[in-house]
Order: C-alpha cells, then sequence, then structure tokens
C-alpha cells in the first residue's frame, strides 16, 4: 500500500532538473501567492502512489500549471506515457513552458479541451487502451461523469487505479459517495491538508476491480 513518504527536496532551480521545478513553484506558492497545485504534502502521496503502480499510461484530468504533471512524469518508467488534459489554454500554454523547463516533454502529451468531449476520443486519436493510472484533479463536479465516462470507453481495466485530489476541500461528494459504495472500486482516503494550508483535505485511491 502507498504509505506516506518524506520526501524532502534539497536543490537549487535548475534546467532539466524536475526536483528543482517543483521546489521553485512550492516555495513560491507558500511564501508568495497562494495556487490550486496538488502541492507538496499531497504531492508525497502522489508519489508514492505512482511509485507503487509504476505506471506505462498516466491520464491526468487537470493540467492547470503542470506541477502535478512534472510530479508524476519524473517517477514514470523510460517508454511511459503521460496525457495530461487542461481546458483552460492560458494555464495549458504556461504548463508546456513548466513541463519542458523540467525536460520531461517526451514523456507528456498535453491536450486542450472538455474532459467530455475529450475521453470517448482517447482511444482512437492516442492509441491507448487501457490507464493504469488516472489522476483526477480538475473541476470537481465532473469528477463522478468523467469516472463513469470512462467506463463506458473501456478506459479503465481490472487494477486501474483512480487517485482524485480535492476529495474534502473544495470535496467532491457524490464521486466519493459512488466510489465508496460501488462493489466494483476498492476506495481508501488518504487523509492530508489543502496545499499550503493547515485546512484538512485528502487523496482517495480507488482501485477499478473490473
Ligand atoms: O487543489 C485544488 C484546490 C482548489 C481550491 C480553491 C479555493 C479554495 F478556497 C480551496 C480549494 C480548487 C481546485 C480546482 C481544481 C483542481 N484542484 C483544486
Ligand atoms: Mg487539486
Amino acid at each position: 500500500e502507498a504509505d506516506r513518504k518524506e520526501c524532502t527536496q534539497v536543490t537549487h532551480v535548475h534546467e532539466w532538473d524536475p526536483g528543482s521545478v517543483i521546489q521553485a513553484i512550492d516555495h513560491y506558492c507558500r511564501n508568495k501567492e497562494w495556487a490550486m497545485n496538488v502541492g507538496d504534502e499531497k504531492g508525497c502521496i502522489l508519489d508514492s502512489v505512482v511509485s507503487e503502480v509504476n505506471p506505462a499510461t498516466v491520464l491526468e484530468l487537470g493540467t492547470y500549471c503542470g506541477y502535478s504533471t512534472v510530479r508524476i512524469a519524473r517517477l514514470l518508467p523510460p517508454h511511459a506515457k503521460l496525457i495530461t488534459l487542461e481546458f483552460n489554454p492560458a494555464v495549458a500554454a504556461i504548463a508546456r513552458q513548466v513541463i519542458a523547463w523540467a525536460g520531461l516533454e517526451d514523456k507528456v502529451q498535453l491536450v486542450e479541451g472538455a474532459s467530455g468531449d475529450f475521453i470517448p476520443r482517447i482511444k482512437e486519436q492516442f492509441g491507448v487502451k487501457t490507464f493504469d493510472l488516472v489522476f483526477l484533479d480538475h473541476w470537481k463536479e465532473y469528477y463522478l461523469p468523467d469516472t463513469k465516462l470512462m467506463e463506458e470507453c473501456g478506459l479503465l481495466r481490472k487494477g486501474s487505479v483512480l487517485l482524485a485530489d480535492n476529495v474534502v476541500c473544495p470535496g467532491a461528494p457524490d464521486y466519493l459517495e459512488y466510489v465508496r459504495s460501488s462493489p466494483r472500486y476498492e476506495s481508501r482516503y488518504f487523509k492530508s491538508h489543502l496545499e499550503y494550508t493547515k485546512v484538512e483535505d485528502g487523496l482517495e485511491k480507488s482501485v477499478f476491480l473490473g
């Protein structure tokens, strides 16, 4: 099981160094201006789940500035692929720079668009059969419909892991109810805090049972 690892990064900001990109964003958002990155505390839980799953295919819903994209991609094995979807073109443009600065473009495909339109097209457009890991970190009201859509489109296989951010704050109650009560999922809550604050939040890890 993914356990909380203390992860400390002591690096300076260098090109091609994902750790320094992560540290720079965390430092800025903690000390200058809050932003809705998954952050360092929940980020360590994300790291442990990525390392445990060791995925060949990853889908991230909600790129934002690319912080979690970099966190995930830096841990992927050589030929693994991460597809990340962002609705807002302005932040997508920033994310492209952040991903490039971390030197991770080869592992990441950033797509701009709406999840509802994009999910049904993934198989034929990107040649992906199923995802080993899905990180849900977009608008909370889409967690449940998009999960049902991924099921319907056959994008999940026995053992696929869904990891959802913000299940407490801002909260995704309908999604939580679904994954915790459905016999098709084995769900577990990782208690943490809203990025850069003392407010409670957490990640829900749900394994699709097929
Ligand atoms: O991690 C996140 C945090 C928040 C958030 C915004 C304002 C608050 F007062 C509290 C939480 C929104 C998100 C929207 C999309 C993906 N992640 C989010
Ligand atoms: Mg989030």
